[in-house]
């Protein structure tokens, strides 16, 4: 109990001095093998990030300060899907992320497409926004922009004329190489 008010008042203390004013809890989702964990290490910048296991999986988290905000990014993993759903009440975005080298046998970026769909449809995140991050383009054969924006269906009037409710982005990079992240970053930190 002691220790607990003590790491308050730390944290606190910690935060008035590096001028944080907002936190923002940034959920992680995809397809398997885009790129989510290997994000959330890269995101990592201190030792209070950590690994955790629950019923269905492992979370992994980061924490990120930029400006005023600390962010906590969480990646809920586990075979059930989809295990974020549990996560959303209170995140203040969502952060999408999709193989850019993964294309369905017809063309399409059917899964992407269609977990972004059923989170869309969530009550927990209306008007929360969403950034999608097509992942990997450092590889060989990843998609353009042009042809990412048809194959998701985005191309119609582009990404306004779809949810006019909440802010969408999409950013292309690669979490290995580091390209594209801070940009992520700073459209989060002016959207949460
Ligand atoms: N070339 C390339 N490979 C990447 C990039 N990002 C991730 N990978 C690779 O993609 C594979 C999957 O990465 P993970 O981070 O485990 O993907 P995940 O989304 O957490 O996957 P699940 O937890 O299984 O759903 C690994 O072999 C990564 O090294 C990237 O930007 N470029
Ligand atoms: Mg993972």
């Amino acid at each position: 109990k002691f220790f607990d008010l003590l790491n308050m008042l730390i944290y606190a203390i910690e935060c008035r001095l590096k001028g944080i004013t907002k936190h923002a809890e940034i959920v992680i989702t995809g397809p398997r093998n885009a790129g989510k964990t290997t994000l959330v290490h890269k995101l990592r910048t201190d030792s209070t990030n950590k690994q955790v296991h629950w019923r269905r999986g492992m979370i992994s988290t980061a924490h990120l300060d930029h400006k005023h905000i600390r962010f906590m990014f969480i990646e809920p993993g586990g075979l059930a899907a989809p295990p974020v759903f549990g996560f959303l009440r209170s995140a203040n975005a969502l952060l999408l992320i999709v193989d850019g080298t993964d294309y369905d046998y017809d063309g399409t970026f059917g899964e992407a497409r269609s977990m972004l769909d059923a989170l869309l449809e969530r009550d927990e995140i209306r008007g929360v926004p969403v950034a999608i991050f097509v992942n990997k383009i450092d590889r060989p054969g990843a998609v353009g922009p042009e042809e990412f924006m048809a194959l998701m269906g985005f191309e119609y009037g582009g990404l306004d004329g779809i949810w006019r409710e909440r802010a969408v982005e999409v950013f292309f990079g690669s979490v290995v190489v580091g390209q594209g992240i801070q940009e992520v970053i700073e459209w989060l930190s002016q959207h949460v």
